[in-house]
């Protein structure tokens, strides 16, 4: 098991029930000093598999939907406690972790993911990106290219480019053996502190070499919208800035309702945070589900954190219906 972060936490002790009907402990939940919200992920995915994936992708998408539901209640909750705990809240996290439990945990929801990424179903978005990556010449680039894929759920997912793209996959909580189990948001933080590969032992599972060489592309697919705490989202994008090469491509895919049916984020404010970052955008292409961007950090992008606040929450379209996805910087 990874070693504890040196953040301050507090926990809450919890049960849910098993598949079999058993008491099974939740996992703590983590708030360290600057009310940040971390889904402890290794107790969620240690829950046995009780959810079902559903008899079709409608209903696999509905509970999938559900789930990240869940997980933004779950982020708002325990912000809330974190300025002013209450057994109250405490309470409302409980009944949120028993639910997510009971679905199956963050294991449950991957694999119900993976089932999204079949071909039947539409097949995983790295098959948009590869063609531009083409377009762009850089499978004739000297050496191979470096690519981070974030929220890896699969290895094979460049499986077929292998001669020309290196991949170092990472998830919070890995699916296989080739998949480095690695939170996106501490690379850098935490040098020393038991990042794990799955099926090694804690001695050998500093990976932290593997993020000292700048990323050419970084995919973030499917992964800044898995995040509740819109805060958190905005750092999801600056950690890519940080951990891209200058001239590096980022990959960003969207539920496509995250930008046309929010009240807060569209295409023009998303593309406004992205040129803040230092990005400029190469592609942008909405399917029916979806929403994929391709950008291209400047060469010359230096960008200080204090110019941080300049996108906060912000009202764009108040029609009724809408979602409150947004990201924030
Ligand atoms: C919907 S799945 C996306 C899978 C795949 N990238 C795709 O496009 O279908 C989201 C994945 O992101 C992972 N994830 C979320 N936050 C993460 C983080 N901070 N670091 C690494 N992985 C993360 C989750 O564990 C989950 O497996």
């Amino acid at each position: 098991m990874p070693k504890a972060s040196k953040s301050k936490r507090r926990s809450v002790p919890v049960t849910a029930r098993s598949a079999a009907g058993e008491a099974v402990p939740l996992p703590p939940i983590h708030v360290d000093g600057h009310e940040k919200v971390i889904i402890n992920s290794q107790h969620l995915a240690s829950l046995p598999l009780v959810g079902k994936l559903g008899k079709s992708s409608t209903e696999t998408r509905r509970r999938i939907n559900h789930f990240h539901t869940l997980i933004k209640e779950y982020s708002k909750l325990a912000a809330l406690r974190a300025k002013a705990p209450a057994l109250e809240i405490d309470e409302r996290i409980e009944l949120v972790e028993r639910e997510m439990a009971q679905m199956g945990g963050l294991d449950w929801y991957q694999k119900a993911s993976l089932l999204g990424q079949c071909k039947s179903r539409g097949g995983d978005t790295s098959r948009w990106l590869v063609p531009k990556l083409r377009d762009l010449d850089l499978h004739k680039k000297e050496g191979k290219l470096r690519l981070l894929d974030v929220g890896a759920l699969s290895c094979l997912n460049y499986a077929k480019e292998r001669a020309w793209i290196d991949v170092v996959p990472i998830d919070l909580n890995s699916q296989e053996p080739g998949i480095y189990q690695q939170d996106f948001l501490d690379i850098g933080k935490q040098a020393n502190d038991g990042q794990t590969r799955a099926g090694e032992d804690e001695e050998d599972g500093d990976i932290s070499h593997l993020f000292e060489t700048p990323f050419d592309v970084i995919c973030l697919s499917l992964v800044v919208n898995f995040i509740g705490d819109p805060v958190r989202r905005g750092d999801m994008l600056k950690q890519a800035t940080r951990l891209l090469a200058p001239g590096g491509l980022l990959f960003l895919v969207l539920p496509l309702s995250c930008v046309t049916n929010s009240r807060y984020l569209d295409d023009e404010r998303l593309l406004a945070i992205a040129q803040h970052l230092g990005l400029e955008k190469l592609h942008m292409h909405h399917t029916a589900k979806l929403a994929h961007y391709l950008y291209r950090l400047s060469s010359s992008a230096t960008r200080s954190t204090e110019e941080d606040g300049q996108f906060k929450k912000k009202m764009l379209h108040s029609a009724p219906g809408r979602n409150n996805f947004s990201i924030v910087i």
